[in-house]
């Protein structure tokens, strides 16, 4: 089939080069230029296992283009795929200006009939207002052709971005349209051969799930990092704690890690979102607006635990920080805990030296060249001289860190562990002090 996809983010690139890698031709188009060209170079500028290969794969294989130029794209594609940032408004809400730029778009150039995917997470009702838009275009064109709009959420997660696309647990399409149904069919139907993974349903279950989804699994972080807070207060480890609760298959291991708070593109956002989807029906969403409370709380409580350890004042101090991207494996700094940690640390004066296997360039990028901030080139060097090791991401490098050398390399004795990675027992027998997420001895 021949497929175009505006938006070559996360989502669009990686769903663009899975569905060229099963023989489709795909035509990612993206309005900027500079990341376009660097795109039909093969050079993938963000990092994602195994992304960069596909890529590289398919363009070779002539299946897989770029370009700026949308006429051309969408007057050749069976199927539209909508995969541009859906951001927070400044009112929590679904900042929707790409998405109906786009749809401004395909109604500008569109002359056969299409079907027109939102695969970018979009609040309810948003289908009807892309059909609208490209409507009101065509119609100022003086054309009627017909065209559907499904909605099509994409449920995969950075750092195992191709893996989650490819293996999907579900593919979810929301249409009433038997036409739609077929064609999807054939979109996913490489993706779909050992079981039907693809759940049909109307268009707005199929937005409002990607909401409840997202907001689900972010609850359980917050409900878990509020079980930290009474497990440190009462004598117990949210480690014995979680791997309890887990047991029941009921309830279930994933997504139950105490922490930092969830950061990235999509949790924060997707929660602020749904909650004033709710406001604007006029339910009060008590429970959303509590995990967002929660995860606000968390992001600061690391650096008080530091503040805590290093005596109420970090002003002239050194503190090292291990981990700058939202999560491992990824180089992706949106609404990462890190950000909360080093701009508290700046605001109280001390000066940070950091060090993240990915996000360098990224920190670059956010932060630019500061008098209080070295990005250092190795987990050590990081350390030198440093009063404090503040740890905000679980890079599996960190995990294996020899304690004895941590000590050495540091002024101070004090780690402030938002991932628990170490045993309690193993850091302070290596000299250092440790503070860490829900267990009441640390
Ligand atoms: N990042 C993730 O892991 C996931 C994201 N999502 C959702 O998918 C959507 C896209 O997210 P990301 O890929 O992370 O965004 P992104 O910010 O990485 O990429 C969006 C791309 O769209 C391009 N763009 C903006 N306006 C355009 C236009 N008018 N025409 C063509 N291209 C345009 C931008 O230049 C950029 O390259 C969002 O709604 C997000 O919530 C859903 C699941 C996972
Ligand atoms: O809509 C989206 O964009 C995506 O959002 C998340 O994916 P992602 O943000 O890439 O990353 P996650 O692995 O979900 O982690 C999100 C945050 O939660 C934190 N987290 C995760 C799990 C956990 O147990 N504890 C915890 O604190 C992570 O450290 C991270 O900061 C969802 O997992 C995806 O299914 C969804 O498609």
């Amino acid at each position: 089939m021949k497929i175009t996809i505006f938006g070559s983010g996360y989502v669009g690139l990686v769903t663009g080069a899975c569905l060229a890698d099963v023989g489709h031709v795909v035509t990612c188009v993206d309005v900027d230029t500079a990341k376009v060209e660097r795109l039909r170079a093969g050079d993938v500028m963000i990092y994602e296992p195994g992304l960069t290969e596909l890529v590289r794969r398919n363009l070779n294989a002539n299946r897989l283009l770029f370009t700026a130029d949308p006429a051309e794209a969408v007057a050749a594609a069976d199927i539209i795929f909508i995969a541009v940032g859906t951001p927070a408004d400044e009112d929590g809400s679904a900042d929707l200006r790409s998405v109906l730029a786009v749809a401004q778009t395909i109604g500008t150039h569109m002359s056969t009939p299409k079907v027109v995917v939102d695969k970018s997470t979009v609040p309810v009702g948003t289908a009807e207002r892309v059909r609208d838009v490209i409507a009101e275009r065509l119609t100022a064109r003086g054309l009627d052709i017909g065209f559907e709009v499904c909605s099509n959420p994409e449920f995969l997660k950075e750092g195992s971005a191709i893996a989650d696309f490819t293996r999907a647990a579900r593919i979810i399409v929301g249409t009433d349209s038997a036409r739609v149904r077929e064609v999807m069919q054939r979109c996913y139907a490489p993706y779909n051969r050992n079981h039907n993974k693809i759940m049909f349903m109307d268009i707005r279950s199929a937005e409002l799930t990607k909401y409840a989804a997202n907001a689900m699994l972010a609850a359980r972080i917050s409900f878990m990092n509020e079980i930290a807070r009474v497990a440190e207060h009462v004598g117990a480890d949210i480690e014995q704690v979680r791997l309890g609760v887990g047991s029941d298959p009921r309830i279930g291991f994933d997504f139950l890690y105490a922490g930092a708070g969830y950061g990235g593109s999509c949790f924060p956002k997707d929660v602020r979102a749904l909650a004033h989807t709710a406001r604007s029906v006029g339910h009060e969403p008590v429970l959303l607006s509590a995990v967002e409370a929660v995860n606000t709380a968390q992001k600061n409580w690391l650096f008080d635990k530091l503040l805590q350890g290093l005596g109420g004042n970090v002003a002239g101090k050194t503190v090292a920080v291990w981990g700058l991207a939202f999560k491992p494996n990824t180089d992706d700094m949106r609404e990462a805990p890190s950000r909360v940690v080093v701009q508290s640390l700046w605001n109280y004066g001390a000066k940070v030296q950091a060090f993240d296997p990915q996000a360098r360039r990224e920190a670059e990028r956010i932060w630019g060249a500061r008098d209080d901030l070295k990005l250092a080139n190795s987990a050590d060097e990081a350390l030198v001289g440093a009063d404090a090791l503040v740890i905000c991401t679980e890079w599996s490098t960190f995990r294996g860190a020899d304690l004895a050398a941590v000590k050495t390399l540091m002024k101070g004795d004090l780690i402030v562990d938002g991932r628990n990675l170490y045993d309690p027992v193993a850091v302070s027998e290596a000299g250092l002090r440790y503070l860490s997420v829900g267990r009441s001895g640390t």
